[in-house]
């Protein structure tokens, strides 16, 4: 279908909520996060008024940094027609991606990197929503080729060519609809992380368990990393409140160097953790394969992601084989295209996916990206698994599921982000209700 019609307009929010007043989302790095995002709204001159909305998730300050990286893209978007994206989406990426003056910036990095994710995204929201689908209906639905064009192989086909990932997708075009069948059937198994931020006091940890059992969790993460005897204790705390046959996950936001790294885990080993998350440097792929090395013979893996900044680091964390869980971040990589080159990269690899989604936005992001994997690209659910965390929800039209430890198929047309007028007025920066009033209290 070629869809009609021009970008008129790119807007974009500042948009904080004060989550660092009860410590949600505060782990050893982000001692006091304010869930954020730099939130876009793509317009065109179509008589449907239909718009596209995309974020990048933050932390609060320096949102405003991000807001202005948005505006430095206008140029490439307003004034294109809509088809340009929908007919070549992986050439539109390149586009967004490649400014000659821009690019010097990153490249594929940091600040323009997160603005990219939010322009892409808030494209394939418009797109999702023209096609009336779910982003993961519209991207299960394409062909192999379509998806393989998404793509920038540039720097990816030493360790995958496009001719590689066509024929992988082409094997499971045949029992696709069966995948998407169980889908909507059964949902995607989820783990929670509202049970453990670094904040929490110890009653707040129990209680939190104990209501993660009662809504079907069987995996719970924990943040560890800032003080060994304050882990020691919670680790067992948590072990000894889900029992022995659930999974315990720790994530230690980056908090380590390497042979501390390797330590301090082996000091929690007894807890049996299934993962330690971030224990080191997002960008030191060699000294995560030191620790994946170590650890392996405790069975405690390595999973990395939310901070990896783009592709090329996703591919060398694989072929170092530093990683054995991959956490995709559905922003911090450039946005769909950027997560599809991943997700290819690693059913190539056998690295199961894990996506990020501690923050705000992200629970109603990822489970696209998990269902189109399923379905289209790895075609398991072996040691793979959602993150949930139960915060700010109430702020989207169509915020995500969870059931019984599973998110269910988003049904919704688009990619579930657009967030509902009232709250992202009260939640502007700084002039929204609810900053003002804070600023008052203060
Ligand atoms: C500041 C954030 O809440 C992080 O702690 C969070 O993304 C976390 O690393 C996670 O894995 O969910
Ligand atoms: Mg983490």
């Amino acid at each position: 279908m070629v869809w009609t019609g021009i970008i008129t307009d790119v807007r974009v929010s500042d948009v904080r909520f004060p989550t660092s007043l009860t410590l949600d989302g505060s782990d050893a790095t982000n001692r006091d996060p304010d869930y954020s995002a730099a939130y876009v709204v793509i317009e065109t001159d179509r008589r449907d008024g239909v718009t596209g909305h995309g974020l990048a998730f933050t932390i609060g300050r320096g949102t405003e940094v991000v807001v202005a990286g948005i505006h430095a893209l206008r140029h490439l978007v307003v004034g294109k027609p809509i088809a340009a994206f929908t007919s070549s989406p992986g050439e539109f990426w390149k586009l967004l991606t490649g400014d000659s003056q821009i690019r010097w910036l990153g490249p594929d990095k940091g600040v323009m990197h997160l603005a990219t994710a939010a322009v892409v995204n808030a494209l394939w929201d418009l797109w999702a929503k023209l096609e009336q689908k779910p982003l993961w209906k519209l991207l299960s639905e394409l062909s192999p080729e379509q998806i393989v064009e998404l793509v920038d192989w540039r720097y990816l086909s030493d360790a995958l060519t496009p001719e590689e990932a066509r024929r992988s997708l082409d094997r499971l075009v045949p029992t696709r609809d069966a995948r998407a069948a169980a889908m909507l059937d059964e949902g995607y198994p989820a783990y929670t992380t509202s049970v453990g931020w670094l904040g929490y006091p110890d009653e707040k940890i129990r209680r939190a368990c104990r209501e993660g059992i009662e809504q079907g969790f069987s995996r719970f993460k924990l943040k560890v990393g800032l003080d060994l005897g304050d882990d020691l204790r919670r680790t067992a705390l948590v072990r000894d409140m889900i029992g022995p046959e659930h999974t315990l996950m720790i994530d230690a936001n980056q908090r380590w160097g390497v042979e501390q790294a390797i330590e301090w885990v082996r000091r929690l080993a007894p807890t049996r953790p299934w993962w330690i998350e971030e224990p080191t440097s997002p960008d030191d792929v060699l000294g995560h394969a030191a620790i994946a090395r170590a650890l392996e013979p405790l069975g405690i893996g390595v999973a990395s992601g939310e901070h990896c900044a783009n592709s090329v680091m996703f591919k060398q964390f694989m072929q170092a084989g530093a990683i054995s869980f991959c956490q995709i971040d559905f922003c911090r990589l450039a946005g769909v295209n950027e997560v599809v080159a991943v997700l290819l990269l690693a059913a190539h690899f056998g690295v199961p996916v894990c996506p990020h989604a501690g923050g705000v936005g992200l629970c109603e992001y990822v489970p696209h990206a998990s269902l189109f994997d399923y379905i289209a690209v790895s075609a398991s659910l072996e040691r793979r698994c959602i993150e949930f965390v139960d915060h700010l929800h109430e702020h989207f039209v169509d915020p995500c599921v969870v059931r019984g430890g599973r998110y269910l198929a988003p049904t919704a047309p688009g990619t579930s982000i657009t967030m509902k007028a009232d709250s992202l007025a009260a939640h502007t920066f700084p002039g929204g209700q609810v900053w003002q009033d804070l600023s008052e209290r203060s």
